[in-house]
C-alpha cells in the first residue's frame, strides 16, 4: 500500500496536491498541521519558528496516525513540512517504503502565497525565511520525486500518479 508524505516549506502546495492525490483515488489523507499541539501553534502564531523539540512529539504522531491507515490496508497520503533529513528518517524508520513527494518553490513564491493567505492561516509571513533556513533539500534521498511546485496542481498529482505505477513496490521506491 502506497504511503507517501507531501512535503516542503509553508506555501508550497502539500494541502493541495495531497488533496488531488488523495481524493480522487480514495487514499486517507492525514494533515499534518491538525496534529500540532497546541503549543506550536501558539508559537507559530507569535512568529516564533518550531524547533527540533518542537517537531519531535508531532513526527512521532503523524507516524502513528500512517501507520494506522496503512495497518488497515489503506494508501495514505500525508502533509508534513519534513524540513530536515532527520526528520525524514525519524519518518522511514517507523514507516518502511514511505515515499515523499518534495515540492521545490522560491522564498519569493513562498512568501506571495504565504502572504496572499495570511490571517486565514496558523502560519505567519515572518516564519517564511525560517523555513528555508532549515529546509534540507531531500536530492538523492531513495524513493524521493521533486517537483517544480509552480506547475498546475492537476499537473503536480498526475506527475505523482505516474511515479507511483513506475515504482509501485514499497521498498524498492525511488
Ligand atoms: N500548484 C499551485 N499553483 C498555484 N498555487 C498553488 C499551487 N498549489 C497551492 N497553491 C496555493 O498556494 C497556497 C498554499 O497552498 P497549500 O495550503 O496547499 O500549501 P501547504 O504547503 O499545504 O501550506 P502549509 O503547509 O503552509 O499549510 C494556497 O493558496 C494554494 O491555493
Ligand atoms: O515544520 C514546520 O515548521 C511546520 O510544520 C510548518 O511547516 C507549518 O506547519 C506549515 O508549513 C504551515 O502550515
Amino acid at each position: 500500500m502506497a504511503a507517501v508524505v507531501f512535503m516542503g516549506v509553508a506555501g508550497c502546495g502539500k494541502s493541495s496536491v495531497a488533496h488531488a492525490v488523495a481524493q480522487p483515488a480514495g487514499w486517507a489523507l492525514v494533515e499534518g498541521d491538525e496534529f500540532h499541539p497546541p503549543a506550536n501553534i501558539a508559537k507559530m502564531r507569535a512568529g516564533i519558528a518550531l524547533d527540533d523539540a518542537d517537531r519531535s512529539g508531532w513526527l512521532d504522531a503523524l507516524a502513528a496516525a500512517v501507520a494506522a491507515h496503512a495497518a488497515g490496508g489503506r494508501a495514505v497520503a500525508l502533509t508534513c513540512s519534513a524540513l530536515r533529513r532527520a526528520y525524514r528518517d525519524r519518518l522511514r524508520a517507523a514507516l518502511p517504503g514511505l515515499r515523499f513527494v518534495f515540492l521545490e518553490i522560491t522564498p519569493e513564491e513562498s512568501l506571495r502565497r504565504v502572504t496572499a493567505r495570511a490571517g486565514a492561516h496558523l502560519f505567519p509571513p515572518s516564519l517564511v525565511a525560517s523555513q528555508f533556513a532549515t529546509l534540507e533539500p531531500p536530492h538523492g534521498e531513495p524513493g524521493v520525486l521533486c517537483l517544480d511546485a509552480t506547475r498546475p496542481r492537476e499537473a503536480l498529482a498526475a506527475a505523482v500518479g505516474d511515479w507511483l505505477r513506475e515504482a509501485p513496490i514499497p521498498g524498492d521506491a525511488r
